[in-house]
């Protein structure tokens, strides 16, 4: 197992005091290991920019701590900290060339000329920009002069760089790109990076883990596929790609294991681990890729079963509605081209296939 690089300890940070008081952070715990790609992932005002500007120290706990490497960070200011920032806006300095731009934080940190110069052009390279040094910034596209923000901020070798929204500034096609290019400049250093986006799709292509933020708190924390395929809660289901919820009772199934009944009386088998949750009525979530249709007269008995009441085809793939009955709709994601039968008419009376594994008994 890797080392906690960063740990945030029953962090809280409210801003204003009476009636203006603003909770940004609650209660928020998170270790973040070395050499992780780390993405901090919610809506707008969720946190996450204030839990980055508490590790980078631009901002204090109002209480818990924030731990490098296992020390208390408390007011140890910006600078003293081996943590750079990349901000969306590059803020490069207008006036100095690239190689300048580079040299300058080393110089003052007391590196010699020579040696701050050779790695300048070390960074140059790393970033794909060799030949880019004696320009200045209003020469370089935004995607470059980004990349030139991150070879400043990686120059000095710091244990963690933070970023802040850095691709946000990038239409999509270079953002893409740049995602890419992140990843591989994270992996070729070894630095731990800590991400913050609000793009669902961003934080799932680039991160080792990501964690989920709501209202100041971490609903959840996993890997980019445990997030998606295993969500724990309502909001994290929704915020990130498509999903259908139903509601049900969570009931014994007969033999030992635990179902979802719904209000028409269908009933869902499950796999998931929910021993420790009482029965009664419970939110699921699936995802519509996860669901297949087959015709009703080939559905299985413990199969669900519905009326199609839409059909929207999308060339890759077709979308179905199906209704269950008592105002249980499901969205059902059906590739074409896969060989299965995906040609089901509106109207049409069909069975659902699903794995057990796909269903999620959500917290809330
Ligand atoms: N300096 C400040 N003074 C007062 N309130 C603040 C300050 N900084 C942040 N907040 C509030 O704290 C909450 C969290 O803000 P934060 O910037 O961390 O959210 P965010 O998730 O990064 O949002 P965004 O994606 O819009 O940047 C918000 O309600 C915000 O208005």
């Amino acid at each position: 197992m890797s080392e906690v690089v960063i740990s945030a300890k029953s962090v809280g940070k409210t801003f204003g005091s009476g009636a203006d008081k603003v909770t940004a952070l609650d209660d928020v715990s998170v270790d973040i290991f070395q050499n992780e790609f780390f993405t901090m992932l919610g809506p707008s005002g969720c946190g996450k920019t204030t839990l980055l500007r508490l590790i980078g120290g631009f901002e204090q706990a109002t209480s818990g701590q924030i731990l490098l490497e296992g020390k208390a960070l408390n007011d140890l200011p910006p600078y003293k900290r081996p943590i750079n920032t990349v901000f969306q806006s590059y803020a490069l300095f207008p006036h100095l060339t690239v190689r300048q731009n580079i040299t300058f934080g080393l110089e003052i940190q007391g590196v010699a000329r020579k040696q701050a110069d050779d790695r300048a052009e070390e960074m140059l390279e790393l970033v794909r920009l060799a030949q880019y040094g004696d320009r200045v910034p209003s020469q370089l596209s935004g995607g470059q002069q980004q990349r030139i923000a991150l070879a400043r901020a990686l120059a000095p070798a710091p244990k963690v760089l933070l970023l802040d929204e850095p691709l946000s500034a990038l239409d999509l096609k270079l953002r893409k790109e740049m995602q890419v290019e992140l990843k591989r400049l994270q992996t070729e250093t070894g630095i731990t990076f800590v991400f913050v986006t609000h793009d669902q799709e961003e934080a799932l292509a680039m991160s080792d883990r990501i964690a989920v933020m709501k209202s100041g708190e971490i609903l959840q924390i996993g890997a980019p596929r445990e997030i998606y395929e295993a969500p724990t809660h309502r909001f994290v289901a929704d915020f990130i790609g498509d999903s259908n919820f139903l509601v049900g009772n969570l009931v014994d199934n007969g033999t030992g294991k635990r179902a979802i009944k719904l209000g028409g009386g269908q009933v869902i088998e499950l796999t998931q681990d929910v021993s420790g949750q009482r029965s009664g009525e419970v939110t699921v979530s699936v995802r519509p890729e996860r669901l297949g249709l087959v015709a009703e007269s080939k559905a299985n008995a413990n199969q669900l079963v519905g009326t199609v009441s839409t059909v929207i085809y999308f060339g890759t793939d077709t979308t179905y509605q199906i209704d269950l009955g008592n105002d249980a709709l499901l969205t059902v994601r059906m590739q074409n081209g896969s060989g299965a039968k995906a040609d089901f008419a509106q109207g049409e009376r069909v069975g659902i296939t699903m794995s057990p594994d796909s269903i999620r008994v959500l917290a809330d």
